[in-house]
């Protein structure tokens, strides 16, 4: 006589095993802030490092509404930044906008954002990507203590930076870019070329809205 088997646990045939395992794992995202005034090759060039070096999902540009600090209160509208980023990431399919700061307004605190992004995506693990600049200035940052308990620093260094922190930042090594926004707009403003210190779509955009000539 032939035994009957009982199977208590069914076997899950390897596709539907893929299927669960893949909805059960946590998306890996970058969250790249910055005011982006103008968005510049430096960013996206450090954006595509860290995102492609951790294996992210995505990385997305976060435009800020009012930065943290004093000295950056004078940006272009939001509009305009937002826009501008949107020219410069379309084509990477790594690469999304967040716009969650510049719809909230205020200033953009990290700790909010975080906060807030968190409670909206519970099965998201968030990478936050600045520069050596920002590394050197975290102990500022506002509630510093909760935030890094809260998402993995990613720093990126950057020409005429030393980095120093004591906070647990993972470093990616990337082409480092003498580029700025600043420089970018003293450019415009002189008449000088920003032929690839901005992506193409960058550059007719700000030639078209007539930004940052004075
Ligand atoms: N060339 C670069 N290399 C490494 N990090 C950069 C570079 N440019 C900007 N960052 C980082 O990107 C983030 C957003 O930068 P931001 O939008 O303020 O650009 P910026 O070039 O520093 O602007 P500005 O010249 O107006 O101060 C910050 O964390 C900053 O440290
Ligand atoms: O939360 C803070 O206190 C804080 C202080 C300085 C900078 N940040 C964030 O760091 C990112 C880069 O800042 P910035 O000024 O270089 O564009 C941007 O998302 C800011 O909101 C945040």
């Amino acid at each position: 006589m032939v035994k009957k088997t009982v199977l208590t646990h069914p076997v899950l045939s390897t596709e539907l095993r893929t299927q669960i395992l893949g909805k059960n794992k946590r998306r890996q995202v970058g969250l790249f802030g910055g005011t982006f005034n103008p968005v510049h090759t430096g960013h996206l060039v450090m954006a595509d490092q860290v995102g492609n070096q951790l294996g992210l999902d995505k990385v997305c540009f976060m435009p800020d509404a009012t930065p943290p600090h004093v000295d950056k209160k004078s940006a272009i509208a939001a509009k305009y930044r937002v826009e501008m980023l949107a020219a410069a990431i379309s084509g990477n399919p790594m690469f999304d906008l967040e716009l969650c700061e510049v719809e909230r307004g205020g200033i953009s605190y990290s700790y909010d954002t975080v906060a807030y992004l968190k409670h909206k995506h519970p099965d998201t693990d968030y990478y936050f990507i600045i520069g050596a600049d920002m590394v050197n200035y975290l102990p500022k940052w506002h509630r510093i203590d909760e935030l890094v308990k809260m998402v993995q620093f990613v720093g990126v260094k950057r020409p005429g930076y030393t980095p120093r922190t004591t906070y647990p930042v993972l470093w990616v090594d990337a082409p480092k870019l003498e580029i700025t926004s600043t420089a970018i707009r003293k450019r415009v403003a002189n008449g000088e070329s920003i032929h690839y210190l901005v992506p193409d779509a960058v550059a007719a955009y700000i030639e078209k809205e007539g930004l940052y000539r004075e």
